[in-house]
């Protein structure tokens, strides 16, 4: 992976009418990353890559591979395949036609091959149900192996194989140098996939950052029974560990509060812990804090 930047977003604001969407967002992608684009429903994903895409009026400053892109300056995006809500396909053109259609060269049959359309390619889409339809769009965001490829919420309508199946090809993808923005509400399945998260809610960034940096603020916690778990409970109080509840005992650890330390100030009040399991904050509730955190 280099560190060249592909797609670069500046001041991003937009509003419908009187009403602002998008708050003054800027991020980076950097070449050959996937970076997942998450925020809940309604939160801008697609108004950001429609405004990224030049599909839509914004103001602010949107450089694909270097070059100013805008409603009507799309030259950039040459280089550029993507998936928007719901794909546009002719129900009277086959699959493959529609393929036939958008490729710049011949070669079809590696996408066909790819995303494993063979069985019903040749069908025409009018009979396609959602997942089928969702996977030829996949298909003509990604035929003529353009170098950054935007995805609206790819997973719609997939099954779980061809969850695992797309995931699997855009990370291989990734690896020969394609970069993917790829948006979902569904957090736990861009945590399986994305380099670098970009967290929007209300229109505004919440965070943007690589995957293992955000995982790193996680919080760890130990829950611990004990022969005297209100004992214990005073006695790490008093040392300083933050207890988030009672009933389990539970509490925060972290650099400056160890579990070796948690073990040896119960043993020298004479408490003997019974069992101890220990608790991570999920992706999620790691954003969460960060949303507090902003908010508070
Ligand atoms: N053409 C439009 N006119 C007016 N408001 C719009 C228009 N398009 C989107 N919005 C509003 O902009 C906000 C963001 O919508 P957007 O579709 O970008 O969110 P999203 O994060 O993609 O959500 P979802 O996951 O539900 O698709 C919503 O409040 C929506 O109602």
């Amino acid at each position: 992976m280099s560190n060249q930047t592909i797609l670069s977003v500046k001041h991003l604001n937009k509003s419908f009418g009187a009403k602002q969407i998008l708050f003054d967002l800027s991020f980076k992608v950097q070449s050959g990353h996937i970076v997942g684009l998450v925020g809940p429903n309604g939160a801008g994903k697609t108004t950001i890559l429609k405004a990224i895409l030049g599909l839509i009026k914004s103001s602010g400053e949107i450089l694909i591979d270097g070059q100013l892109m805008s409603f009507n300056h799309s030259a950039p995006l040459k280089s550029v395949g993507a998936l928007i809500e719901y794909p546009g396909i002719y129900p009277y053109l086959t699959g493959r036609q529609h393929l036939q259609l958008f490729a710049h060269n011949g070669d079809i049959q590696t996408t066909i091959d790819e995303l494993a359309l063979n069985d019903f390619i040749d069908q025409k889409a009018k009979k396609y149900s959602l997942g089928m339809k969702q996977k030829l769009g996949i298909a003509l965001a990604l035929i003529n192996n353009p170098q950054l490829v935007i995805l609206d919420e790819p997973l719609n309508g997939l099954d779980p194989q061809a969850t695992r199946d797309l995931r699997e090809l855009i990370i291989t993808k990734a690896q020969a140098g394609t970069t993917f923005l790829v948006s979902s509400h569904l957090l736990s399945e861009l945590q399986k996939l994305a380099d670098d998260l970009i967290v929007i809610d209300h229109g505004r960034l919440i965070a943007s950052a690589a995957m293992n940096e955000i995982l790193a603020s996680n919080r760890h916690y130990v829950v611990i029974s004990t022969n005297n778990d209100s004992l214990a409970e005073q006695t790490l109080s008093q040392n300083n560990y933050p207890v988030v509840s009672s009933d389990p005992l539970k509490v925060m650890i972290d650099a400056a509060h160890p579990v070796e330390k948690l073990l040896t100030v119960l043993n020298e009040q004479r408490v003997t812990v019974k069992d101890l399991i220990h608790e991570d904050d999920d992706l999620e509730q790691s954003i969460l804090t960060i949303l507090e955190e902003k908010n508070a």
